[in-house]
């Protein structure tokens, strides 16, 4: 009998390209030459590598870095690939300013005296705008590259030759739906500049067509039906040109797709129907375009018509953060004020009676002999000024697990007290810690993450006190 070949896993590179300037660079040479060049000079390859060394490549002059993204397929959970054993996904791309007019532009549509906020935005992809938002998002499940990968999938899967699309009852349409704060905006945002690096080989642009849905609701009787009729068409007529990929993010849909029902019941009776009811409609005329893809968020689940959650393709709560997700927001925030040398981390000496973990301090902060942090936090390095960053959840267990004293460890303390912030707040408490209880200029790692502790404190006493008041009303 014969059994089905197994497929390698897919390892994803990027490699993103220099401005050009307007001058045409072929990424297909691009991508093969890098290809081949990973393929015969590298035996392994770890996920987040920047590659180096590619300077003979005929394309070099273009290349400004080559980063190993992502691994999709079997046995995704190693961090090391061996070449032999992938497929390689190469993609070149360059990133669109957002400094001029081009990239960016609103939509503003009719009636106009009622014009006080653009009803949609558009963004050239890759944007430059956009670089840093996959990596701001910390999940301790791989939610990001499971949305991504699936999408791609779908993507590509709709778009064979001759499938009968008719057939299939696929919207192309995304909810992320979860508390406020959770990131679901960040991650649409950042979906669609990773989904749009990906499709590469499949599309030569893309667009992110970011609706706003309070501004799609007029204050005049029936025309938000006809605000939302009118957005759609002009995206149908975006996406009449083929090798553009265009993403549509409506945020907090709830306010167009809202139930009908509770309308009807309601006193908004009609024109909040329209909307849902032009919404519905408009969706229906895009599942036959392979190149536009519908993303939405919500905070209210149950507010939206049960038609608008029966077209949705995939539904994916996003959750408040867990601790480990916590320490490294955190981590992140920190070893940015540390970078810029808002917070020095030469430990002071101060920080020997009260850096928690109530053990008798002796104020070493090195780890084991031999960790490599041994140097940064060492008494031997305290007359070192630099700055030393904090080290990653991973790292900080694999090296600091018995050192209590350890700043590190007195962060991941901290951490764990955060169950139920969301990541807005997470992301706001290091630098609120430092305006609210430290003084000068500059203060020791020690000062801030004592601030930390408090502003943590503090925000947690404020949610008790919010939800004993939301229980008793
Ligand atoms: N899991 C997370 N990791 C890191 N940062 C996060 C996380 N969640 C949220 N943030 C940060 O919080 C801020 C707000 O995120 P965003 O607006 O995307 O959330 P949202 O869920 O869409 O909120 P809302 O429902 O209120 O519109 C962003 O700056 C984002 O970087």
């Amino acid at each position: 009998m014969a059994t089905a070949a197994k497929t390698k896993p897919i390892l994803h590179i990027e490699v993103r390209l220099k401005s050009s300037r307007g001058v045409f660079v072929r990424t297909d040479l691009v991508r093969r030459e890098v290809a081949d060049w990973l393929s015969t000079e590298f035996l392994n390859l770890s996920i987040d590598q920047d590659v180096n060394g590619y300077d003979d490549l005929e394309h070099a002059h273009v290349i400004d870095s080559i980063n190993v993204v992502d691994a999709s397929g079997t046995a995704v959970d190693t961090a090391v690939y061996k070449l032999d054993q992938v497929q390689l996904d190469v993609q070149a791309y360059e990133l669109h300013s957002d400094d001029g007019s081009p990239s960016r532009r609103v939509i503003e549509q009719w009636p106009e005296q009622e014009m006080d906020q653009p009803q949609a935005r558009v963004t050239l992809l890759p944007s430059r705008a956009l670089s840093g938002a996959w990596d701001s998002l910390v999940y301790e499940d791989k939610i990001p590259a499971r949305l991504l990968q699936f999408m791609t999938r779908m993507i590509l899967l709709m778009k064979r030759p001759g499938l009968n699309l008719s057939i299939f009852n696929w919207n192309r349409l995304i909810l992320l739906h979860g508390f406020p704060g959770t990131g679901k905006t960040t991650l649409c945002r950042a979906l669609a500049q990773r989904l749009t690096i990906r499709l590469g080989r499949h599309y030569t642009s893309g667009k992110l067509v970011e609706i706003n849905s309070h501004a799609l609701l007029s204050k005049w009787f029936s025309e938000s039906g006809k605000l939302v009729g009118k957005m759609f068409e002009d995206i149908q007529t975006m996406a009449n040109e083929e090798t553009t990929f265009i993403c549509v993010l409506i945020d907090e849909v709830e306010s167009i797709a809202g139930s009908r029902e509770k309308s009807v019941r309601g006193s908004d009776c009609s024109d909040g129907l329209r909307a849902t009811n032009q919404l519905l409609t408009a969706l229906d005329r895009l599942r036959d375009r392979h190149n536009i893809m519908v993303m939405c968020t919500s905070n209210m689940l149950t507010a939206i018509d049960p038609a608008f959650l029966d077209r949705v393709d995939a539904k994916q709560h996003i959750p408040n953060p867990g601790p480990t997700a916590i320490y490294e927001i955190f981590r992140s925030c920190l070893n940015e004020l540390i970078r810029t040398q808002l917070i020095t981390s030469i430990p002071d000496s101060t920080a020997v009676t009260d850096f928690g973990g109530g053990s008798s301090g002796t104020g070493d902060y090195s780890s084991s002999p031999g960790s490599p942090f041994a140097s940064s936090y060492g008494a031997d390095s305290w007359e070192l000024l630099d700055a030393v960053s904090i080290p990653s959840y991973a790292e900080m267990n694999v090296h600091l697990f018995n050192q209590p004293l350890a700043p590190a460890r007195r962060l991941w303390q901290i951490a764990q007290k955060c169950d139920g912030l969301s990541g807005r707040t997470l992301r706001r408490l290091p630098f609120l810690a430092l305006a609210m209880h430290t003084f000068g200029d500059v203060c020791s790692l020690h000062e801030a993450l004592s601030a930390l502790a408090a502003a943590v404190e503090q925000e947690a006493y404020s949610m008790r006190v919010r939800d004993v008041g939301a229980s008793m009303v």
